[in-house]
């Protein structure tokens, strides 16, 4: 106020509501100014901007993807804009990501402060999902990887532990035979008990109402997260304390803090240090190693918020791939039919799938596969930022810039894909029809904050999808639109087909061994 009493005795005349609003604009465009000189020499070209919300207009909403398309097409792989005043580079093309993400890594590993994600991890420590690039991250990414392997990764332990809950999946579908049902939260049910099996040393029934309203939340909050709310407070987040949809995230937030205090509180009574049985076991082991030492980032209230990146993060991705899976399946029966008839000849129709068929089942794993690249469900991967100035693709980007890696752009570049916008499984098989994987593949993204459950989510993907397709065909019901061709990068299927995301069942009698079950 003081300052505004100087303002005003310097001009006479005016109110001070009018001496603020000119001294912001001019703080604005003095701002704005300086930074283009600042970004001047070198940086990737962009379309122009303007003071306060720089070039936010130029990318939809709703489809990013072909809004960067076409700046791709005017700047080049490399492009720049500008959310608000946050600097961003966008890298399109596998050769521009590699650079950026593998090529200089350690200059480009670094998370942004997403406003919106502060506000949602204050007290709980950064997690590992958006930890800024440093020693916190490092020790618990090192940590959740080495216990994840120790509890079953890549052992069969944990391969016999999702046939098993195919099998229970398989039965709460065969269970519906004669009534229309939606497959979302049973197959989010199915991945997420997998994730809860590593880290809560349980699952959870079909039935439980608890689980499954944390499965909508999280639902919810992600839908949320991208949504336009979201992205204003991420740009003026002084807005983020006003009424508005985004407030859901936090309220949803809670309750998942709360669901996870109940489960490590049930823990603690019976926790033997000597024999952690999962993850939260094995925390908690970790926090009593450490509480000697200063400043450990191992405490109770970082076990929250690392369980809650992995159950978040390990649910819905491996869950909307499937259902991503079923729906080309049904758009494409032919493509089905193929891989019924390996499944049948490897595997047949009494033994469960077994990771090790998959060398034997070339077409099927092109089909996963091709699923992935073309579902393209983290179209943007999660924003990087750089730690320190540096070049990617000849272009100088100063630190603090944020980079967005375009990961559409290098699952469909036509470089690397013969019909990057066509479902073909053929992109996966060589001329002798063997399984090869062009380096363009990058549903995970690249570089050190690769994601972390890779190796979870491909155990998944390839047990979940032969045991459904062994029981189940897919079609669409006799008496719904077709669903449309799917337009990808928008996420989630059921955003592309919402009034027939209903699946009809009815069985099918012998000599057909598998039941239909209808889009
Ligand atoms: C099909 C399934 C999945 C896909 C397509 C996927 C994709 C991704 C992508 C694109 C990223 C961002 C990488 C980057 O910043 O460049 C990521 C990060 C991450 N993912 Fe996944 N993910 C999947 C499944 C999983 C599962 C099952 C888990 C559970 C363990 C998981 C845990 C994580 C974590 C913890 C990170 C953050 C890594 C870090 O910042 O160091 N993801 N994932």
């Amino acid at each position: 106020m003081e300052f505004l009493t100087v303002l005003q005795f310097l001009s006479p005349g005016f109110d001070r509501v009018t001496l603020l609003a000119v001294f912001c604009t001019v703080f604005a465009l003095v701002f704005d100014f300086m930074k283009r000189r600042q970004k001047c020499i070198n940086y990737p070209p962009g379309p122009w901007t303007l003071p306060f919300i720089g070039s936010v207009f130029h990318v939809s909403n709703n489809n990013p993807y072909t809004s960067f398309e076409k700046l791709r097409g005017k700047y080049g792989n490399t492009f720049s804009l500008q959310f608000g005043w946050t600097d961003v580079v966008v890298l399109n093309g596998y050769e521009a990501i590699k650079d950026g993400l593998v090529k200089k890594s350690k200059d480009t590993s670094d998370r942004p402060t997403v406003p919106i994600y502060q506000r949602y991890f204050s007290g709980f420590g950064q997690g590992i999902v958006f930890a800024k690039y440093g020693q916190w991250w490092q020790d618990h990414r090192r940590f959740a990887l080495s216990t994840l392997k120790n509890f079953g990764l890549g052992k069969k332990s944990l391969e016999l532990r999702i046939v098993e809950e195919a099998s229970f999946l398989n039965n709460e579908l065969e269970a519906e035979i004669g009534h229309p049902f939606d497959p979302h939260f049973r197959i989010n049910n199915a991945t997420s008990n997998i994730i809860c099996s590593l880290i809560f040393g349980d699952r959870f029934d079909y039935q439980d109402t608890k689980l499954l309203h944390l499965l909508e939340i999280i639902d919810e909050s992600m839908l949320l997260e991208a949504g336009f709310w979201a992205k204003l407070v991420n740009m003026f987040p002084f807005i983020d304390g006003l009424p508005g949809p985004h407030r859901r995230i936090f309220q949803n937030r809670m309750k998942l803090v709360e669901f996870l205090q109940e489960i490590v509180a049930e823990h603690k009574e019976v926790w033997d240090p000597n024999e952690p049985r999962d993850f939260i076991d094995a925390f908690l082991v970790e926090c009593e190693k450490m509480k000697a030492t200063p400043n450990t980032s191992f405490t109770e209230t970082s076990l929250f918020s690392t369980s809650l990146d992995l159950f978040g993060a390990g649910t819905e991705t491996t869950s909307t791939t499937l259902r991503w899976g079923l729906l080309f399946m049904v758009l494409f029966p032919d493509i089905q039919e193929k891989v019924q008839e390996e499944i049948d000849q490897v595997i047949g129709t009494e033994r469960k799938p077994a990771l090790g068929d998959q060398k034997t089942m070339a077409f099927t794993n092109a089909v996963i596969h091709e699923t992935q690249r073309f579902g393209s469900i983290v179209p943007n991967s999660l924003p990087h930022e750089t730690s320190r100035d540096t070049e990617i693709m000849g272009f100088s980007i100063p630190k603090g810039t944020m980079v967005i890696p375009n990961l559409s752009s290098a699952l469909y570049d036509p470089k690397f894909w013969a019909k990057p916008h066509e479902f073909n499984p053929g992109h996966f098989l060589n001329d002798s029809g063997r399984f090869v994987k062009p380096e363009a593949f990058i549903p995970f993204s690249a570089g050190p904050r690769v994601c972390l459950g890779e190796q979870l989510a491909k155990m998944e993907l390839f047990l979940f999808f032969t045991s459904l397709l062994q029981r189940f065909t897919f079609s669409c019901r006799r008496t719904s639109p077709n669903p449309a061709t799917p337009a990808p990068n928008m996420g989630s299927p059921a955003a592309q087909c919402h009034s027939s995301s209903v699946f009809d069942s009815d069985k099918l009698g012998a000599p057909v061994h598998r039941c239909v079950l209808h889009y």
